[in-house]
């Protein structure tokens, strides 16, 4: 992974070489901080040593035993999906991955519905084990599945913690499982048993991801100048500080967009507390810029914009026509106009002073992929460092969580009553 922080330099809101110079001291202190975390397992650091922690042994063990499926189903929400799918999305396989996260009734049962169930692994995943839409969408899975005719103890993986709800389902059905690590929040499991079970159903190279996880960890070290993960986040950070409230994130690769998702949660349920954080916004180049720029560009001057793109990609070329307008584009590469739209793109915000960085990997591989969420992760720390919020918590989060459930008569949970003293203003 390599970042280009010049077009955040003297824009508005802007940083200037000074200003990284100055943050530098803080990054080597916080770096010590991120590297004591690791080296004692604490609670949530612990995800930064996932590429070596994690045993990709265990993971082919669990799935091995199913023959090579059509297609996977993620029954999952939040952490305990977005990483398995943006690695199923970024990576082409013939096994079909899917994921039921949202407990739309019309999604899911037109889902459950197009499946060939009998043919499906149902990969159900929640660190809590009691996650309500998870449970809830793996108990109308599993009777599709019966309702289909297909033996569900068959067909389901569980990756879940020591106890709760899930782990008890697998004990009491023998069914193959997974452990969710300890100390590792969900948002930074992607390097784990959660977000690689898919991976290895889909045949991908899971040891390649760990190995990309492991060339990010290598490139940590006390200086921004020296680790793209750590100038990333320091310049976030003091983007955030000087104003940029949002970090619009648009890969410049379909393949990518779901990664876009999966930083959304990692950069907001992280980052976002004592009244501080960056609100991460979704983009995707070169789609985007033909909605989001006007604002991005001319909007209030408040974001920033990254810029991710792979160097390297398979292309397809632009047949030559006859249409005098058209002819610059003859000769040229659908790879080649996405470059350039990246790079017209990245000019045209530093052209009106929006602070902009640039985040290249190599491919769309696992490796580089591998590397690239890694690099997101301890960005993501380096900034809760930096900003001094709780990184690796979500108490608001949880607290519609829990009124949700007290709603549901789920628990006695005083958070539900604030439903009932919802303020009105109706118009009909
Ligand atoms: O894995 P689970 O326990 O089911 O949790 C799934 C998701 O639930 C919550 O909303 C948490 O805030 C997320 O961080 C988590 O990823």
């Amino acid at each position: 992974m390599r970042v280009d922080l010049g077009n955040a330099l003297e824009t508005t809101p802007g940083i200037t070489t000074e200003t990284l110079d100055r943050l530098d001291e803080r990054v080597a202190a916080a770096h010590d901080r991120i590297a004591a975390g690791m080296a004692d397992d604490e609670f949530g650091y612990a995800a930064l040593t996932l590429p070596e922690t994690a045993d990709p042994d265990r993971i082919h063990a669990a799935v091995d035993g199913f023959d090579r499926p059509e297609a996977v189903l993620t029954v999952g929400i939040g952490g305990s999906a977005l990483g398995a799918a943006t690695l199923a999305t970024a990576l082409e396989s013939d096994v079909d991955a899917y994921v039921l996260d949202n407990v739309d009734p019309d999604d899911a049962r037109a889902l459950l519905d197009d499946l060939p169930l009998a043919d499906t692994v149902v990969n159900v995943v929640s660190k809590s084990g009691t996650t309500a839409e998870t449970l809830a969408n793996f108990l109308v899975a599993r009777e599709a599945m019966a309702d289909a005719g297909v033996d569900w103890t068959d067909r389901t993986l569980v990756t879940t913690g020591e106890s709760g709800n899930l782990r008890e389902l697998a004990d009491r059905h023998g069914l193959p499982s997974l452990p969710v690590p300890d100390g590792v929040p969900g948002r930074f499991s992607a390097l784990s048993t959660v977000g690689l079970a898919v991976a290895a159903l889909q045949g991908h190279d899971v040891e390649a991801v760990l190995a990309g996880g492991r060339d990010g960890m290598a490139s940590l070290s006390g200086s921004l100048y020296e680790s793209p993960a750590y100038a990333y986040g320091a310049a976030t950070y003091a983007l955030a500080e000087r104003g940029a409230r949002t970090n619009a994130v648009m890969p410049y690769a379909e393949s990518l967009e779901t990664f876009a998702e999966w930083f959304a949660q990692l950069w907001a349920e992280s980052l976002g507390k004592d009244g501080l954080g960056q609100t991460p916004a979704r983009a995707l180049g070169a789609t985007d810029q033909h909605s989001q720029l006007q604002l991005y560009r001319a909007g209030p001057p408040d974001k920033l914009v990254t810029l991710v793109r792979p160097t390297e990609r398979a292309d397809v070329p632009i047949p030559e026509t006859d249409l005098d307008g058209l002819a610059y584009l003859g000769g040229s590469s659908l790879g080649g106009l996405l470059d350039a739209e990246f790079e017209a793109t990245e000019a045209s915000l530093a052209a009106a002073d929006v602070p902009n960085v640039r985040v290249e990997i190599d491919r769309v591989d696992e490796r580089s992929l591998g590397e690239l969420l890694y690099g997101m992760e301890a960005a993501c720390v380096l900034y809760g460092e930096l900003a001094s919020v709780s990184t690796f918590t979500q108490p608001a989060v949880e607290w519609g969580k829990k009124a949700a459930r007290g709603l549901l008569g789920g628990g006695d949970f005083p958070e539900a009553d604030a439903v009932t003293e919802k303020r009105e203003l109706r118009v009909d």
